[in-house]
């Protein structure tokens, strides 16, 4: 998937569920690619909460329908079965590639943002009225000092480091006033320490902002570092094996000693099912 700006098509829950549901719910969600019998089961039946304010990883072997799911949450594909609800329906995805548009400055792709979130009015729909292009210019100066990257506006994405690029991406993100954040491995092609860092830095915007978060790793220990929970999926299909809570103080560290402990635990369930698979 290479979408880079996304919103999802999932429409706001409506009644009592709106003030005290979950802020993303799946019900049984089956996805089949293809038709007959060339068709792949990629999810099968899958059932998934992310309360208001959560953060959930999902970890599963190369293949089990992560990125499928991301993409169903996000509203850019229909569940062949199941039920998908997204309280606000304010979504934004991360990806591992920033999918910056290069031959913009990192503050015009983050006011590309500002521009597709209020598209309606862009176009002269009803709302509060587009945003002049001062307005996103100082609004976007304000997603990159909340990312440490005040002061990088005028660059361009090939000026900046791969985890510079990332942050541009999540303050890209951040600027469609979303309030659930998909993240598709978007720190598996950085190195340990940047990883790391921006782990501190998503944990904090994470809670100052009140997040639900859904982010797909392949990283046990990214997934305890980060997660209030860790969603286990089966592959081929995609089914939800195991959920293992994640009550570890935070701030945590990858390389501590309790986070090698819980992943290590997680590693044997996730090793039995990869085996159990004949992967
Ligand atoms: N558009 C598509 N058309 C057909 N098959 C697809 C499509 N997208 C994904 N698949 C298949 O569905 C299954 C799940 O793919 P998906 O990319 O969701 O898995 P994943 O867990 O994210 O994998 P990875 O960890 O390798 O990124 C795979 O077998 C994949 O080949």
């Amino acid at each position: 998937m290479t979408t880079p700006l996304t919103t999802t098509q999932a429409g706001p829950v409506s009644g009592p569920e709106r003030e005290h549901g979950p802020a993303v719910r799946l019900e049984g969600v089956s996805k089949v690619y293809g038709q007959g019998r060339d068709g792949l089961l990629a999810l099968d039946e899958v059932s998934l909460t992310v309360a208001p304010g959560e953060f959930v990883c999902l970890l599963g072997a190369s293949g089990c329908g992560k990125s499928t799911l991301l993409s169903l949450v996000a509203g850019l594909d229909a569940p062949t079965a199941g039920r998908i609800e997204v309280e606000t329906g304010r979504v934004a995805m991360m990806f591992q590639e920033p999918a910056l548009f290069p031959w913009l400055t990192v503050s015009a792709n983050v006011e590309m943002a500002l521009r597709v979130k209020r598209g309606g009015d862009v176009k002269g729909g009803e709302g509060a009225g587009p945003r002049s292009r001062a307005e996103r210019r100082a609004l976007a100066g304000e997603f990159l000092d909340i990312v440490h990257l005040g002061g990088f506006g005028g660059k361009r994405p090939h000026e900046l480091s791969g985890g510079m690029r990332q942050r541009v991406a999540l303050a890209r993100a951040l600027a469609q006033d979303a309030d659930v954040l998909l993240m598709d491995e978007p720190f598996g092609a950085l190195d340990a320490m940047t990883r790391d860092l921006l782990h501190d830095e998503l944990e904090r915007i994470w809670r100052e902002r009140n997040l639900s978060v859904l982010f797909v790793t392949h990283n046990v220990r990214e997934a305890v570092r980060l997660g209030d929970r860790v969603v286990l999926l089966s592959s081929r299909p995609g089914r939800v094996v195991e959920s293992f809570p994640v009550e570890l103080e935070r701030p945590r560290r990858t390389d501590s000693a309790e986070v090698a402990r819980q992943a290590a635990e997680i590693t044997d369930r996730l090793r039995e099912e990869v085996l159990r698979h004949g992967r």
